[in-house]
């Protein structure tokens, strides 16, 4: 058994759609120990989702590795992947993402029959602890609409605990919680940590979750970084000026000012509005165009 539940060795991912490839992982090496609770911050787009997915096999990286309690998955198969998914990681995401036609019970089930270790009678066993662990023992026959937000967020743990992975992988756990659900459900994560051992990985925005681990990771332009990257604010405007999006904004915004005054050069020769109302705004609109025509 390795030392660490996850590896991930020099990740790449670049996404391609019909018009451009985006990088979005650039080479991202992350070893995370036995029995960690590691948080991973950073700015929306920057690849967490994209980091986390890849870590769990639903999705595969461009190149690198991905070695799971010291196995590679990196190459398996689907079905390969499914039997591993369901041994070795633990899934909480954000919606809950629980069959809404099935029992509390037999959601945590489901997992565990993936397995191909469990029949039914054991992973029934194994279900019902683990909802007592999250205190849902009593609420075990009920459908997810006939739970709170929380309770059904604590099932989700349920059913990614179940199997004792070697990680449990959680995308904005609390992100649909009120704040009072939420730190429940944060309690029950850090004490399944602290007593079970359980490794965690949990993807958020939230640095008072990130207070809560024992690592905080910060992904930003395709690379991970240990400490929040120091950036002063005059680099922030820079880095937003130079992400390329701005040319476009003002080609669009050229497009628009033209336009209006096409429109406006139409109606005052259809008649339409009074001559001495829209001369101002013609030339202003003129000014406007001659100056963003230059700019680009
Ligand atoms: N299937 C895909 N095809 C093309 N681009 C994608 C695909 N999935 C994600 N992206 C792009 O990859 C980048 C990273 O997305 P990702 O969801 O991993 O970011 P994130 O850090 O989790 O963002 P957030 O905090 O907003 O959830 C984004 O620019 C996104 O548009």
């Amino acid at each position: 058994m390795s030392e660490y539940a996850l590896e991930l060795r020099d990740i790449r991912k670049v996404y391609k759609t019909a018009t451009e490839e985006i990088e979005v992982l650039k080479g991202i090496t992350l070893k995370i120990r036995e029995g960690e609770l590691a948080t991973i911050m950073g700015p929306s787009g920057s690849g967490k989702s994209t980091l986390l997915s890849i870590a769990g096999g639903l999705d595969k990286p461009t190149s690198g590795r991905v070695i799971v309690g010291g196995v590679d998955i990196t190459d398996m198969n689907e079905e390969e992947l499914t039997r591993v998914r369901a041994r070795k990681i633990g899934f909480v995401f954000q919606s809950f993402n629980l069959i809404r036609n099935y029992t509390a019970l037999e959601n945590v089930m489901l997992p565990l029959l993936f397995t191909g270790i469990f029949n039914v009678k054991e992973a029934k066993e194994i279900a019902i602890r683990a909802l007592e662990v999250v205190g849902l023992k009593n609420h075990a026959n009920k459908f997810p609409n006939q739970l709170s937000g929380g309770q059904q967020q604590r099932v989700a743990i349920a059913r990614a605990l179940a199997p004792n992975p070697d990680i449990i992988l959680m995308d904005e756990p609390t992100g649909s919680l009120d704040v009072d659900t939420a730190a429940r459900v944060l309690s029950l994560v850090k004490w399944l940590n602290d007593a079970f051992g359980q490794t965690i990985i949990i993807v958020t925005h939230n640095p008072e979750i990130a207070e809560l681990s024992t690592r905080t990771y910060y992904i930003r332009a395709g690379a991970i970084y240990e400490e929040p990257p120091k950036r002063t604010l005059t680099e922030i405007v820079k880095e937003i000026k130079s992400s390329g999006s701005s040319g476009d904004i003002k080609k669009i915004q050229l497009e628009m000012l033209k336009l209006k005054l096409e429109a406006l050069e139409r109606a005052l020769k259809e008649d339409r509005i009074d001559p001495t109302l829209i001369e101002a705004e013609v030339n202003s609109l003129e000014h406007r165009i001659n100056r963003l025509e230059k700019a680009l």
